[in-house]
């Protein structure tokens, strides 16, 4: 299995600004892969049931239609292999030294990394609901409300928490990632 030297694992609410975030870091970050549980949860997901893979990785309406569905069918395979994802996400990342994973979304998701690699860093992105929305959050019953979104609420071992309800905000965050990634590098 890849072994980065350390791995970011990023967690926040929908709209936060986790993939925003982790996009910059990746292109100020040498060595340094993206990696998205999400990944081959939408390519599996959109193989079954015929739908377009790339529509469901961009950040639109065609995602958030699909959305609710996509959690209780993932939930279903989870409830076999809680790290199912995880570890395809892993097994498909390219060996680098940094790995960002950008959507942790469950307590089960960190206890598979923390089983499987060391040095990680949790990262835990906040914004308020008010520019949350203004990046298009709409609270949404049966997706905003269930384990997916709300699991990492009452998680309290954050090694890094971070704002991000502006451009002054979203830069020292980032300034504060760049920093602890040196030390690995
Ligand atoms: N600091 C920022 N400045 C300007 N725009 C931002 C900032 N942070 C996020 N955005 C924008 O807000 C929108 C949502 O951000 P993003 O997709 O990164 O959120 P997310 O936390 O990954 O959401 P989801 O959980 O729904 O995937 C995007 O259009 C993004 O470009």
């Amino acid at each position: 299995m890849n072994k980065p030297r350390v791995i970011f694992l990023f967690s926040g609410k929908r709209k936060s600004g986790k993939d925003y975030i982790c996009e910059q870091l990746n292109t100020k970050l040498a060595d340094c892969e993206l990696v998205r549980i999400s990944g081959p949860l939408k390519k599996m997901y959109a193989d079954h049931h015929s739908l377009n893979w790339d529509k469901l990785m961009s950040d639109g309406p065609y995602k958030e239609h699909y959305r609710e569905n996509m959690i209780k069918w993932s939930d279903r395979v989870r409830s076999e292999d809680p790290g199912y994802f995880c570890r395809a996400a892993c097994e498909a990342a390219n060996v680098r030294k940094i790995w960002l994973v950008c959507d942790i979304r469950r307590k089960t998701d960190i206890q598979w990394f923390k089983k499987n690699y060391v040095n990680l860093k949790t990262v835990r992105i906040s914004a308020n609901p008010q520019v949350r929305k203004e990046r298009g959050w709409i609270f949404t019953q049966g997706i905003d409300d269930v384990t997916s979104e709300c699991d990492l609420d009452d998680f309290i071992d954050w090694d890094v928490e971070l704002n991000n309800n502006n451009t002054e905000e979203c830069n020292k965050s980032i300034t504060c990632i760049l920093d602890i990634a040196q030390q690995y590098l």
